[in-house]
């Protein structure tokens, strides 16, 4: 797959309008987006109050769910018009995900775990391996999210902490530089002087790359970090069916 912007320093990286989406159920909760546009190497911090639907916004955004309605657009390709196989191949490409599951291969090595992502995206894998071969790039990454590579780098994902386990996932998702770092909260299992190492470490990277970050927090302090800080209820209406 060719990089889809022509001009990915100046092109919007994403654009959402009347994008609607409905998780189905006995009390059905749906999220309506007017408007969002995300500029290239912006980095925002999406705050609101649990369960008010900031997971869905970037599951959408991440193209894991699809909206029933609205235009959606990612680095110039609309979402909305990949086939599933199509868009899960974008998606390794062009993003990288930090989520609450963190969604680790237990049994696999922090290595194989954190070099996942290039055996499904050619492009990023290209990258990674610009420098050296991409398992250094891949103990560098974890080094700079302070763990002990030595120590660990050959351990099962399933023997480490919840704040390593973060740590691992937010190596995997920086590896090969990806246009778009999507995190949910990345840090809420590390210590405040961790917390601050890691927003440096993933902006350091994502302005190497190029990239854009969106990252959902509690922790409105972070903000001052941010380029932008947005409120989902700024951006986007959530409703809830009363059961019948
Ligand atoms: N997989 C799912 N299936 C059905 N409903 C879901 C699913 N995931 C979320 N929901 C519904 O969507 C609502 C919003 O959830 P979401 O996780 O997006 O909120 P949030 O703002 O990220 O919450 P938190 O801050 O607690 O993580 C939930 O209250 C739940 O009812």
């Amino acid at each position: 797959m060719q990089r889809p912007t022509p001009d990915p320093v100046n092109a919007d990286v994403v654009r959402m309008s009347g994008v609607h989406f409905r998780w189905p159920g006995a009390r059905p909760f749906s999220l309506t987006i007017d408007s969002f546009v995300l500029p290239a190497r912006q980095r925002v911090l999406l705050l609101g109050p649990s369960g008010t639907g900031k997971s869905t916004f970037l599951s959408l955004l991440c193209g894991i769910v699809a909206p029933s309605a609205g235009e959606l657009e990612v680095l110039g390709t609309d979402l909305t018009k990949l086939s599933n196989a199509v868009r899960d191949h974008f998606r390794a490409e062009h993003f990288g995900i930090i989520f609450q599951m963190f969604n680790l291969l237990p049994y696999g090595s922090i290595l194989d775990n954190v070099m996942l992502p290039l055996s499904f995206a050619r492009q990023r894998a290209a990258r990674a391996v610009r420098k050296g071969p991409a398992e250094d790039e891949a103990k560098r990454l974890l080094k700079s999210l302070g763990l002990d590579v030595a120590e660990l780098a050959h351990h099962s994902a399933a023997d480490l902490s919840v704040g390593q386990q973060q740590r691992v996932a937010a190596a995997r998702a920086l590896i090969g530089g990806p246009e778009l770092i999507v995190a949910d909260e990345p840090t809420s299992a590390l210590d405040r002087d961790r917390q601050l190492a890691f927003l440096d470490l993933l902006f350091a990277e994502a302005e190497a790359a190029g990239a854009c970050v969106i990252m959902v927090s509690h922790e409105e302090q972070l903000g001052a970090r941010f380029d932008r800080v947005v409120r989902l209820d700024e951006i986007a209406r959530a409703e809830r069916s009363v059961a019948a």
